[in-house]
Formats: structure tokens, sequence, C-alpha cells
């Protein structure tokens, strides 16, 4: 069974949507940035603030070609959609799900958080337009879930009801 990719901005719930989708569709859940610190032994943040945002880049491209290519539920960093080729390795390879949310429900969401170096409460003209500028992105995908006032459970059992329902030719075959 192809893997589910979940993708979309900082905050949309992607991390927190995909570990609950894993226990319903009883798969694996993966997280790109989690294995990036894994794999190069630095938290995102250092890694931004000591190697810059191109080096991250290429460490999302490395890491998303060597994950699983079936049987598990891949949380990606906001801004991996944005490269064709990811999205295209996403598209080939499983179904690429955008949990969309509105600007304003990630503010509210990410008040307290400081650990996203891309993201700051103060600049919200430049989150608007770094927002505006990754929905066409995003929008590239198979599905777009509206996350809405949806509580994470309650997100993750409709995502997997309609994958359950085959509309996106999911089959819950593990092999
Ligand atoms: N559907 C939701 N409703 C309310 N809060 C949410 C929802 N999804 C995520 N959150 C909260 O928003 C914050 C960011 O969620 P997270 O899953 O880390 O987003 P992402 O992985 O897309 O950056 C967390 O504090 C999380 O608990
Ligand atoms: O939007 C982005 O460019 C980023 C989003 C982050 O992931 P989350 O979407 O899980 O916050 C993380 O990959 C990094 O800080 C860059």
């Amino acid at each position: 069974m192809k893997p589910i990719y979940l993708t979309g901005f900082m905050g949309s719930g992607k991390t927190t949507v995909g570990s609950l989708l894993g226990e319903e569709l009883d798969l694996p859940v993966i997280d790109t940035d989690h294995v990036i610190e894994e794999t190069y032994g630095k938290r995102v943040a250092e890694i931004f603030a000591e190697d810059g945002e191109a080096v991250f880049r290429r460490y999302e491209a490395a890491i998303l070609a060597e994950l699983p290519t079936k049987n598990a539920v891949i949380t990606t960093g906001g801004g991996l959609a944005v490269s064709a080729d990811n999205r295209k390795f996403m598209l080939d390879h499983g179904f690429v799900i955008f949990l969309s949310c509105s600007l304003e429900t990630i503010f509210e969401r990410l008040k307290e958080d400081t650990s996203r170096p891309l993201f700051n409460q103060e600049k919200k003209k430049d989150m608007q337009k770094l927002y505006e500028s990754r929905l066409p992105f995003y929008r590239d995908c198979h599905w777009v879930f509206e996350t809405g006032e949806c509580h994470p459970e309650e997100a993750a059992k409709r995502i997997a009801a309609r994958l359950k329902r085959s509309e996106l030719g999911y089959t819950g075959d593990k092999r």
C-alpha cells in the first residue's frame, strides 16, 4: 500500500493529525523533520542557524527519497512541498493530502511556539506572503482536507474513513 504524505503550512496539524492517522490506519508514522534531526544530529532550528536554509532543503530532499514508499504515514515539514521534485516524488509514490488551515488559526495555534525558525508572530505580513506563496504548491496534491475547527482526532477519523472508502484508490492492503 502506498504511503500517505501530509503536507501543509507550519502549524496546520501535520504532526498531530498524522500521528492519530497512523493509529487509525495501523501504520507507522514518520516525520521528515524528526528523521532529519536524527540523521544529521541537529535540531531543525540549529540547521537553519548554523548551515542555512539551502542546506536544510537539501537534507529534506535526500531524506524524502530514503523514506519507505509503502505502508506509512509521512508527515512533512511545511516547506518540503515547495520543491517541484519533492512534489513529483510524493505524487508518484503515494497519496498526498494537503491539510489546509487558515493563517488566522495558525497564528492562534503557534502563539507560544518558538521552535519554527521561519515562523514569526510579529511579522504577520511576511507570514501572509509566505503562506500565500505556498498555497499553489500545497494544492498540487491528491486531496485538500480542510481542517477548519476540526479537532485532530476528528480530522484523523475523517481522513481514515475517506481513505477506507477507497475514494483515493487506497486499499489498506499491506503489501
Ligand atoms: N486540528 C487542530 N485543532 C487544534 N489544535 C491543533 C490542531 N492540529 C494541531 N493543533 C495544534 O497546533 C500546534 C501545531 O500542530 P503541529 O501538528 O505541530 O503542526 P505541523 O506539524 O503542521 O507544523 C500544536 O500545538 C497542535 O497541538
Ligand atoms: O515551512 C517550513 O519551511 C518549515 C516548516 C517546519 O516544519 P512544520 O511544518 O512541521 O512546522 C520545518 O520543516 C522547518 O522549520 C521549515
